[in-house]
């Protein structure tokens, strides 16, 4: 048997917390021969409910789950952890932006990167799931100076694989059938879900659907489909983005598949023309532990115009909150 390895969640007790952590046990990120120790955080008023998750995830006798750790200290949570899901953050409500929750989560981000900075493995992965993910990943890793600032990521593959779906559903295919997707820039409505490079059962995917419907169905469903799970649920989505969470780590750790990649949020470094100072959505493949970004694609003016447009984004974001990177 493997020697246990720390996973923190933050936000534990909260709607995506209460689905990863069962997730994270039964073996679903790390593989079903790897024993893990979670380290929940949680506000001090939620306590109680965190609890109620802890006495739970015993009741499940789950034979990977070496132990449990509930605190309302970040350095506590943080101690060792080899991988920091922080997903502790204010959801969005109907007609908001995911920027609009940019001052009350911002402030969040901060302590937690020095706290991991302090207390973490060094070799931490860290996956920022609390929206605006992207500029909570960069504030995140801004406090964090002591750790490696690539291992400092934000999650787009749920807007990865709700694109898949997607593209499945319309040419009557299953989601297997379909590779080489990519989510560019921002988890925001700026995405770019791109189909250029993508496959369907080894066929090009634009030779498959219409251009159309691409541009203007495909392109704004996926990147309007949380504040269309919001409407239908009356909550953001949860089990989706707990799943999309616990891909996006077993991808990182384990490795993506032979001949495809994934859409990744990591730290911009010049690739496609995105310069430094931004935490990105670009394809990326994935071995041995860590990441590099699928270089080389060929660009269109198309995708270079909507690349552009969520990277400004990005930049007005990291504008309004400068004061906490410093
Ligand atoms: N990147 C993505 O694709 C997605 C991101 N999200 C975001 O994930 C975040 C969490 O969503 P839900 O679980 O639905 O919200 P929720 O409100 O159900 O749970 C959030 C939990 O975080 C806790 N929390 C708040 N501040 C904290 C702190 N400083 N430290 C530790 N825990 C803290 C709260 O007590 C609560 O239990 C939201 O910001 C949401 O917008 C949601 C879906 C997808
Ligand atoms: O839309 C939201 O606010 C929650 C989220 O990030 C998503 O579902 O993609």
């Amino acid at each position: 048997m493997k020697n246990p390895v720390r996973v923190a969640i933050t936000g534990a007790a909260g709607n995506i917390g209460y689905q990863l952590a069962f997730r994270i046990a039964s073996g679903d990120m790390l593989g079903k021969d790897q024993p893990v120790i979670l380290q929940l955080l949680e506000i001090t008023p939620a306590l109680d409910a965190l609890k109620g998750v802890v006495m739970e995830l015993r009741d499940c006798a789950f034979p990977l789950l070496a132990d449990v750790i509930a605190t309302d200290d970040a350095n506590v949570a943080f101690a060792d952890t080899d991988y920091a899901l922080l997903v502790g953050a204010r959801p969005r409500g109907p007609g908001m932006e995911r920027k609009d929750l940019l001052e009350a989560n911002g402030a969040i981000f901060g302590p937690q990167g020095k706290a991991l900075n302090a207390h973490a493995s060094r070799d931490v992965k860290v996956l920022v799931v609390g929206n605006p993910a992207n500029t909570n990943a960069l504030i995140a890793q801004a406090a964090a100076p002591d750790l490696n600032p690539r291992n400092f990521t934000a999650m787009t593959r749920l807007d990865h694989n709700r694109a898949m779906w997607q593209l499945a559903e319309k040419t009557d295919k299953h989601v297997n059938d379909v590779q080489k997707m990519i989510i560019w820039g921002n988890h925001s409505a700026t995405q770019y879900p791109d189909i250029s490079q993508c496959t369907i059962a080894g066929q090009a995917a634009t030779s498959q659907v219409a251009n159309d419907w691409y541009e203007s169905t495909f392109i704004p469903d996926v990147q309007q489909r949380g504040a269309a799970v919001i409407k239908a649920r009356g909550a953001s989505s949860a089990a989706s983005a707990a799943s999309a969470a616990i891909d996006h780590m077993r991808s990182w750790a384990l490795g993506t598949a032979s001949g495809d990649w994934v859409s990744m949020g990591v730290p911009a470094d010049g690739s496609y023309g995105i310069e430094p100072g931004v935490i990105y959505s670009f394809p990326c493949v994935c071995e041995k532990g860590d990441y590099r970004i699928v270089t080389d694609l060929p660009i269109s003016d198309f995708s270079r115009e909507k690349m552009q447009a969520t990277d400004e984004e990005l930049r007005q974001e990291r504008a309004a909150i400068e004061d906490l990177l410093r």
